[in-house]
């Protein structure tokens, strides 16, 4: 099953929605008198829905695309637009029809926001914070046709995990003094993984003693705040000071162009020993498989734990920031292993030369002794 599958629709084609108030106002007077047909003649209703579901379509392809310009953006970005009606007021083929334009509508903006930049996507929200509801309504029915949702697998691990001690094998991360587990949720859409953490942890320290409960605390950022969870930011900078958090989440949310700035943006709020966790679409990984995904990051100073590509959509990974001294002994390492090539390379120079010359006439010349 692809994800976010575009078909035959993209940025290209002129097969989408456009507003255009007039048309709107013939279009519903249109409806009107197709309503009082049906009214006088009920035999021949199906026939008028169809006919008006097919004018809502003929609508949707002949218009011309609206333009949206972004700040810094020399290319102009082609905005469908729908003049959805309130669905009890359409028949159930209009309805039809309305949700194939909206799936148009979450797949257009999906593919806007994967081909720009993380700064572009802040704009395009902050100037029409409405695509961001309707990308969650699209996404919210992809969601349901998924037979695991990554959301709910990182929701489950944090709570499986709390069975151990934080900061014990198998356990939480937690900040080293106060044991705090501090978790951001990066791209959190509706912050769902936040609600589900915070009515968890409520639970799970009702009646504990002080010393047995654990604290913590759920950053949520996205591009739009949906709801009181949820702090607006570029994932790509977040409001967060250095070494402040032992999990960061990227649930299917590396969508800028410039996604390796988000990962950046991690390590630097990462605490040392925090985990880095990753959901993303296996169809996105140009490898196929995310290996040089994973090198990539290595290069970036995280460490890799694992990989779980057990779900047949979407590929899991964890890597961890290595603490200080685990930097360190690295360093010393590469630094030796560094000496050891010199030496090497040292070693073939000397044969290249053996081999050129003997090098018992160029190392050790011969002891020649004079004749009496
Ligand atoms: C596919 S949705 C996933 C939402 C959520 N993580 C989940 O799994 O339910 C990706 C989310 O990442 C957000 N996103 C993409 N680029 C972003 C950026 N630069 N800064 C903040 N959020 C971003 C989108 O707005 C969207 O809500």
């Amino acid at each position: 099953m692809e994800l976010f599958k575009t078909g035959d629709w993209n940025l290209k084609t002129n097969k989408i929605a456009f507003q255009d108030s007039n048309k709107s106002v013939k279009q519903k007077n249109k409806n009107k008198k197709n309503k009082n047909k049906i009214k006088n003649k009920p035999s021949k209703s199906e026939q008028n829905d169809e006919e008006s579901a097919k004018e809502s379509a003929k609508e949707v392809e002949n218009d011309g695309p609206e333009k949206i310009k972004t700040k810094n953006d020399k290319q102009k970005i082609t905005k469908p637009t729908l003049n959805l009606q309130p669905a009890k007021k359409l028949t159930p083929l209009q309805q039809k029809m309305m949700a194939k334009l909206s799936g148009s509508r979450f797949r257009w903006i999906n593919e806007q926001l994967y081909t720009i930049s993380s700064k572009d996507a802040l704009k395009l929200i902050k100037d029409q914070p409405e695509l961001f509801d309707e990308y969650h309504d699209g996404f919210r029915s992809q969601v349901t046709s998924w037979p695991e949702n990554p959301v709910n697998v990182f929701t489950n691990q944090i709570i499986a995990r709390c069975k151990r001690p934080i900061n014990a094998p198998g356990g939480l991360p937690g900040l080293q003094n106060s044991k705090e587990i501090v978790i951001a949720d990066m791209g959190c859409g509706e912050a769902q993984l936040a609600l589900k953490i915070n009515q968890f942890f409520t639970k799970f320290n009702k009646g504990k003693k002080p010393f047995k409960k654990y604290n913590h605390k759920v950053h949520s950022f996205d591009l739009k705040k949906v709801n009181e969870r949820i702090t607006v930011a570029d994932i790509r900078n977040v409001p967060l000071p250095d070494n402040s958090c032992t999990i960061v989440i990227f649930c299917l949310s590396l969508m800028g162009t410039n996604f390796l700035d988000f990962i950046k943006e991690a390590y630097r709020i990462l605490a040392p020993s925090g985990e880095l966790w990753i959901a993303e679409i296996k169809s996105r990984f140009a490898d196929g498989k995310g290996d040089e995904f994973v090198e990539s990051l290595k290069l970036m100073g995280f460490f890799h734990k694992n990989t779980d590509d057990a779900n047949k959509m979407f590929t899991r990974f964890e890597f961890f920031k290595p603490p200080q001294n685990i930097i360190e002994e690295r360093k010393a390492k590469l630094e030796r292993r560094q000496k050891f090539v010199e030496v090497e390379s040292a070693k073939e120079e000397l044969e290249r030369k053996r081999h050129d010359k003997a090098e018992g006439k160029w190392l050790l010349k011969p002891c020649i002794y004079k004749r009496r």
